[in-house]
């Protein structure tokens, strides 16, 4: 069995892919990305042996695919790609479980497009190249939002006219491959955490907490939209919507000018009107860079507290994602505070990133994620009755 499984994570200005054999157990053969798609774009591989990194041209998310398809097609070795799996950051109210993307299923994803424009459009996009570049392969979509579809009533709807639940405005969550992966591999890591109340921090570009009981997400700080909870890279996180009616009345602000404020002019950005990232913002010491870094670490520390209030109390507390995984700083500021739930910081762990960073009663983790192998095991399954 030569066959191999691609898998797509397109974003608002980066592809992340990765290439696995075919099997029960895929097994990973290289990963990479596409980033800065339309300025500087490069393209960046991890194939054994150190990373490297080359500038490429990629406008858009189809040339990014294209130049990844260039790249890889050495790696085939001739073995044809049975199956790309593709995270679709909005899955809608239906979809619970990875899906084939039929042209039916793709139209209804569409309709999704508005409630998270940086990425759903790029992730349907790159399923139409991906399908013009392997037009036999079977093509999954892998939801965002599919680990929460289970959540408690009260954490699923919004106080507001409740024919607009039945129109499908409730909270649906997002990051969940993400959320899937870790609440699994901490239990293949700490057994003893199989069936309790973690609180798991995504912290990237997109930043969101997530309360997991018993295995299954009970809430999340990401609702409607990927805007909601926490301040992000350029999002602005939870607001009062009251603000959104007086620049809507005082400043004539139309959707679209509301849009771009929200998703593109905020969160770090807007704060710090410096860098939307994070490893910048901690190198600076413009006062600007510190107050931004000093929001986020306090809506993480009040959401975590929010999350520890859904759950009751809290069994572990698990941090990933870019800034989640990597900046040793961030984590040390979250947790200064956190004494009240248990959570006590083992620094000399902390600093060089160790897995077990805690040294309370309440463990505290650092479990790097890994969508891609969600979304490479949920194609591996869908293949099986091919073979
Ligand atoms: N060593 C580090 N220290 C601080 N922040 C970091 C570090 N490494 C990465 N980051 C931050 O992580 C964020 C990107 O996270 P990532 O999960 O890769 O994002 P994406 O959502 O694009 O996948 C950026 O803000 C980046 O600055
Ligand atoms: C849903 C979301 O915010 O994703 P990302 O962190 O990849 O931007
Ligand atoms: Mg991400």
């Amino acid at each position: 069995m030569g066959q191999r499984i691609l898998t797509v994570n397109a974003g608002s200005s980066s592809v992340k892919f990765a290439l696995y054999k075919s099997g029960e157990d895929p097994r990973m053969i290289a990963r990479g990305l596409v980033q800065g798609i339309g300025s500087n774009s490069s393209f960046k591989f991890k194939h054994g042996g150190p990373d490297s990194t080359h500038s490429v041209k990629a406008s858009n998310q189809t040339d990014a695919l294209m130049v990844i398809l260039e790249r890889i097609t050495p790696l085939l070795e001739g073995q044809e790609v049975a199956g790309v799996g593709h995270r679709i950051v909005h899955g809608g109210p239906l979809r619970a479980t990875p899906t084939e993307l039929t042209d039916d299923v793709m139209a209804d994803l569409a309709t999704f497009n508005p409630l998270a424009p940086l990425h759903q459009p790029h992730n349907l996009s790159a399923v139409e190249a991906a399908k013009r570049a392997f037009p036999y392969a079977l093509q999954i979509g892998c939801f965002d939002t599919a680990f929460h579809r289970n959540h408690p009533w009260e954490n699923d709807i919004y106080a507001i006219p409740r024919r607009f639940y039945k129109q499908g405005i409730k909270r649906y969550g997002f990051h969940g491959l993400s959320y899937d992966y870790v609440s699994h591999q901490i239990v293949r890591e700490r057994p003893e955490l199989r069936n309790k109340r973690l609180i798991i921090a995504h912290l990237g570009s997109g930043a969101s907490i997530c309360a997991v009981n018993n295995g299954h997400s009970i809430s999340s700080t990401m609702g409607f939209s990927p805007l909601d909870g926490l301040p992000m890279s350029t999002r602005s996180g939870q607001l009062d919507p009251g603000i959104l009616l007086y620049l809507m009345e005082t400043e004539g602000m139309s959707a679209k000018e509301l849009t771009h404020m929200l998703y593109h002019e905020s969160g770090l950005l807007g704060l710090s009107g410096l860098s939307a990232d994070m490893q910048v913002l901690e190198a600076s010491d413009a006062p600007e860079a510190k107050d931004a870094i000093e929001y986020f670490v306090y809506r993480v520390r009040r959401e975590i507290g929010a999350m520890a209030a859904t759950l009751s109390g809290i069994d572990a507390l698990i941090f990933c994602g870019g800034i989640g995984e990597n900046s040793a700083r961030i984590r040390a500021q979250i947790i200064d505070r956190l004494g009240y739930l248990g959570i006590e910081l083992d620094g000399d762990a902390n600093d060089c990133n160790a897995r077990d960073i805690g040294k309370g009663p309440t463990p505290v983790m650092v479990i790097p994620t890994d969508e891609e192998q969600v979304i490479a095991d949920a194609v591996a399954r869908a293949l099986i009755p091919r073979h």
